[in-house]
């Protein structure tokens, strides 16, 4: 979104309209005030920015009318630069205590792949309206195969809640564009059976055959137990599916280790990313010589908000113990499993479900000193209630990962204000943006804390 500030003599008012790039001049309809602010529907570009925009760059037929992917215009270096300014804004914006507290935000590390990334897309649909229902139940209209003119498939048209149709989407992996048209004619054809709106589901998954497990797989007994099993897999079974199933198990692999959870969960969404974001976090603990600043001694992890275990199991090796936490039960199942899966034993890693808070109860036998704690909580932030746990504990190292810097950058800001128990407190001693959307606004921020003594506060 652009946001374009009226000219005095009138009072401060922003219009906010999407696709514009900052310093061109555009034609706009304003389509709804709100206080201090309207929104606008862009209408033409009268001079653009030609430094940025190049429409050549667009790979997306929707483009303009989808809600989702507004940078294509850009080139990726300056989708990452603007990146960068986000973070740097939500900072100056949201973190309340003097910036000087914060050190350089580094350039925002590139996804590998930059179109065809996705490995989840929910398209979804309008039941038909009542009218049009009236006319086929009274039999005035006749079946077809083909889409009705109606019915739209796909993701919401920029700035409103009704879908429009998309057919493709180039963001999505090949196995996800390769099935949606057949997941698309089966609901042309059904579409009378549907009484509500649906959301659909497209997963990309690896294969899970008949030898790796498929249909004994269950939580409480892995379907490949040993490491040396995981290594016959990564040779063999690389096909990719598309699960579009909420209850199915959805399998991908992440550099060496392989990882399943149920296909309504959370999973990180761009799989390409996952590795060189792993190995961020890594030597952001270690140092890139895998060797602990200042000699220190990291030997025990906490995963709060863990998920299926990505951060735990990516990382177990470098640490003697970890520890995870996560609300939802279903997603602590697959961690457990998914440590098994890796052979990585539960007298080293323990998932357990619950509210993140209470992580701190479990790992009292960790010494802090020796403990990282990495965060990585859903939009809205973490709180004080955990942040007042974190500081309490203490650990010398901690890591917060994010999908909402705005969040990130006020919880942060909580985290160092608090003074640690034994004295002291944290500093960030590096924070940088991780694309793992690109073609869209949206970015993943990761800020690295570490306990010093006695740092002085201004605020
Ligand atoms: C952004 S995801 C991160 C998951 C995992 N770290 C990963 O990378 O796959 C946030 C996770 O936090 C979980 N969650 C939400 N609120 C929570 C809470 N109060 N305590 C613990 N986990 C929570 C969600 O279920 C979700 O799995």
């Amino acid at each position: 979104e652009s946001l374009s500030v009226a000219p005095s003599p009138r009072s401060p008012w922003v219009v906010v309209t999407p696709f514009a790039l900052p310093g061109e001049i555009i034609r706009a309809k304003v389509y709804r005030n709100s206080r201090l602010h309207s929104l606008a529907d862009l209408i033409s570009i009268v001079k653009p920015n030609s430094e940025l925009r190049d429409m050549g760059r667009v790979q997306c037929k929707y483009f303009g009318e989808c809600g989702g992917c507004q940078y294509q215009m850009l080139s990726y270096d300056a989708q990452l630069d603007l990146k960068r300014n986000v973070i740097v804004k939500a900072y100056t914006n949201f973190f309340g205590l003097d910036e000087s507290l914060l050190p350089a935000i580094e350039s925002t590390i590139a996804s590998p792949l930059q179109y065809g990334y996705r490995t989840k897309i929910t398209p979804h649909f309008d039941a038909p309206p009542k009218k049009i229902r009236a006319e086929h139940d009274n039999g005035a209209m006749k079946e077809t195969d083909r889409r009705p003119e109606w019915l739209k498939i796909g993701f919401n048209k920029i700035g409103t809640m009704k879908p429009i149709d998309i057919e493709e989407c180039p963001i999505a992996t090949p196995t996800i564009n390769q099935k949606l048209p057949e997941l698309r004619d089966g609901i042309f054809k059904n579409i009378w059976t549907y009484k509500k709106g649906v959301s659909l589901l497209l997963r990309d998954s690896l294969a899970i055959t008949e030898d790796s497990g498929e249909g004994t797989s269950s939580p409480s007994k892995p379907d490949v137990p040993a490491t040396t099993d995981v290594d016959i897999l990564a040779e063999t079974v690389e096909k990719h599916v598309c699960v579009t199933n909420h209850k199915s198990t959805v399998r991908e692999r992440v550099g060496n280790k392989l990882f399943e959870y149920p296909a309504h969960a959370f999973f990180q969404n761009n799989n390409s990313v996952l590795v060189p974001l792993t190995n961020y976090v890594r030597e952001a603990i270690f140092g890139s010589a895998k060797v602990s600043p200042a000699g220190e001694q990291l030997t025990h992890l906490v995963d709060a908000y863990c998920g299926s275990g990505l951060f735990s199991i990516m990382l177990a090796e470098h640490f003697q113990e970890v520890s995870g936490i996560e609300l939802a039960p279903d997603a602590i199942k697959f961690a457990t499993k998914n440590a098994e899966l890796n052979g990585i034993p539960s007298s080293k890693i323990q998932f357990r479900a619950g509210d993140a808070v209470n992580i701190f109860e479990t790992v009292s036998h960790y010494s802090p000193s020796n403990t990282v704690v990495i965060i990585d909580p859903p939009r809205k932030g973490t709180d004080e209630k955990f942040i007042k746990q974190l500081v309490k504990f203490g650990p010398k190292v901690v890591v917060y990962v994010s999908c909402n810097v705005h969040t990130q950058a006020r919880d942060v800001g909580m985290i160092l204000r608090e003074e640690v128990a034994g004295g002291g407190h944290y500093s960030v001693t590096s924070l940088r943006g991780f694309d793992l959307f690109p073609q869209t606004a949206h970015v993943e921020s990761v800020a690295v804390l570490r306990l010093k003594n006695g740092i002085p506060l201004s605020s």
